[in-house]
């Protein structure tokens, strides 16, 4: 059976808003907005993975909520895991620290205005129909839906 490793990707959401990042590396995903996060290490939750991907990618101190059901294919071995988080209170704004170099707080009707990785499109949009306070009007115009 062949070995699979999930990433976590946060749905950090903030006033309505969810937190989309540009990957600076590498080259192949540079350019492109993903949901911030990372590799669960050996032992670890996915949960304290996710709290601690953003400590480092982003400084700041968020708290994991649920996960966001489903599973997306990544480069082999990888797959995606989406959970909703927030930021504690007291948390410092998200800084673009590790592996980006932007970060875009989208609102409704602005979550299709950023370039996401191709593998993160049905995450995203899965993402949304989960979060009901983004769902209004204007997070439906999906390309290619
Ligand atoms: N974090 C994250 N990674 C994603 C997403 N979509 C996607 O294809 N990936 C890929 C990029 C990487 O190949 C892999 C996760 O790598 P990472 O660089 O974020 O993970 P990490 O911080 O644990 O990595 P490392 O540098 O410590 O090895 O998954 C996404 O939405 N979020």
């Amino acid at each position: 059976m062949s070995e699979r490793i999930v990433v976590v990707g946060a749905a950090l959401v903030d006033d309505g808003r969810l937190l989309a990042a540009r990957r600076s590396a590498p080259v192949e995903l540079a350019g492109r907005w993903e949901l911030p996060g990372g590799k669960v290490e050996p032992g670890e939750t996915a949960d304290a993975a996710l709290v601690r991907e953003l400590r480092e990618e982003l400084g700041v101190d968020a708290e994991a909520g649920g996960r966001v059901p489903g599973e997306w294919p990544l480069k082999s071995p990888y797959v995606l895991h989406v959970w909703t988080a927030r930021l504690r209170p007291g948390s410092a704004a998200p800084k673009p620290l590790q592996d980006h170099d932007e970060l875009r707080w989208l609102g409704p009707g602005e979550i299709w205005d950023v370039d996401w990785l191709d593998q993160d499109v049905p995450a995203v949009r899965q993402t949304l129909a989960h979060l009901a306070p983004l769902g209004g009007p204007g997070t439906g115009e999906v390309p290619g839906a």
